[in-house]
């Protein structure tokens, strides 16, 4: 029973443990030193509290020469070891198509369309064999038997490329009845094969 102080005892507690001194050397106690509160060994001054930063040097290569030096961390990136260094994966470089064989596909089935004639046309100066295709007539056009079913007029005309006519139809749906003939010279046309 006493009266309670806030000044921490000096006297051991019976549930604190006095400070225990080396097993193996009793002699080799590592404490700070009291006045300096560096940390001693045997009354000599340690670099740190625990050795830490020596274990960590010694890990270090340390050079012969100069007792301070320590490795770049850059060296790691220089090293073969490092994954900076690892070769590239190849990339195997492959050219793009090239455009004149689309540009010749498109030529091949224009010229197949046309059948290697000159444009003609009738019903309003529409040209025959546009790049229409699909629904393309291809009943017009100029053939062999063209004047044996129109009966070509005089000019009306006159675009870019070539002029127009009038004609007479000869034969089928359209026989008896005017119809306008563009005729366009082949070599207006001759630059597109
Ligand atoms: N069906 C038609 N009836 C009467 N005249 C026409 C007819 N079609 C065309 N023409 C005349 O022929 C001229 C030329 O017509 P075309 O269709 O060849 O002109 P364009 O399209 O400008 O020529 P291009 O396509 O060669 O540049 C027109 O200006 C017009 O006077």
């Amino acid at each position: 029973m006493g009266a309670c102080t806030s000044k921490p005892s000096n006297l051991p507690s019976p549930n604190r443990s006095p400070p225990q001194p080396d097993v193996q050397n009793p002699n080799l106690t590592a404490r700070k030193d009291e006045e300096t509160g560096n940390p001693t060994r045997n009354g000599e001054e340690m670099d740190s509290w625990d050795g830490q930063e020596d274990v960590g040097i010694q890990k270090g290569k340390k050079s012969p020469f100069f007792a301070l030096y320590t490795p770049s961390p850059a060296n790691y990136l220089f090293s073969k070891k490092s994954p900076a260094n690892s070769a590239t994966p190849k990339r195997f470089f492959r050219p793009p198509p090239s455009p004149a064989k689309h540009i010749r596909a498109a030529l091949a089935r224009r010229r197949g369309r046309i059948g290697g004639s000159a444009v003609s046309g009738e019903g309003g100066g529409e040209e025959g064999g546009g790049e229409g295709g699909a629904g393309l007539d291809k009943s017009f056009g100029f053939s062999k038997g063209f004047a044996g079913k129109y009966e070509i007029g005089k000019e009306v005309g006159r675009g870019h490329f070539g002029y127009t006519c009038c004609a007479m139809s000869k034969k089928g749906e359209m026989k008896g009845q005017r119809v306008a003939v563009k005729v366009i010279p082949k070599a207006k046309v001759c630059f597109l094969f």
